[in-house]
């Protein structure tokens, strides 16, 4: 039996626009964008995950905010899942601290501007049709 574990991504929306994360290892990843996240630890929430890996990588106070449908295979036995997510009132700026050396928010214009990790680029497509649809984390407003 196979077991799959989670590897949570967090497509953090802010004004419209949406936060890309250029990894910096390992080497076969490197220089690729990707939405920021990380692994789901045993007994942890996706939700939680999100929270813990955006503190870490980014020093940023996040909240999940709603789930993008679908998932997504990675190496095994790893799957992709990814919420939207937003910044909580208060929270630093994202800035690069742990496996990413660049950040940029994109716009719908520029969304396709970066080299997404091959095996995000479905889950960003998603993203984006999300957004479109007007469900994506700013429709969250006065919860
Ligand atoms: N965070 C993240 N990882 C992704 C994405 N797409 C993708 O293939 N991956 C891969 C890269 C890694 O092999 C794995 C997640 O590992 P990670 O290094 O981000 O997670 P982590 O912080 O929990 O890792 P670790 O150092 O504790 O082992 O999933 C994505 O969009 N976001």
């Amino acid at each position: 039996m196979t077991e799959r574990i989670v590897v949570v991504g967090a497509a953090l929306l802010d004004g419209g626009r949406l936060l890309a994360a250029r990894r910096s290892a390992p080497p076969e990843l490197a220089g690729r964008w990707e939405l920021p996240g990380g692994k789901v630890e045993p007994g942890e929430t996706p939700e939680a995950a999100l929270v813990r890996e955006l503190r870490e990588e980014l020093g940023v106070e996040a909240e999940a905010v709603r789930r993008v449908p679908g998932e997504w295979p990675l190496r095994a036995p790893y799957v992709l899942r990814v919420w939207t997510a937003r910044l909580r009132a208060g929270s630093p700026e994202p800035k690069a601290l742990q496996d990413h050396d660049e950040l940029r928010w994109l716009t719908a214009g520029t969304l396709w501007s970066v080299q997404w990790l091959e095996q995000d680029v479905p889950a960003v497509r998603e993203v984006a049709r999300m957004c479109d649809t007007g469900t994506g984390a700013d429709a969250g407003a006065g919860d």
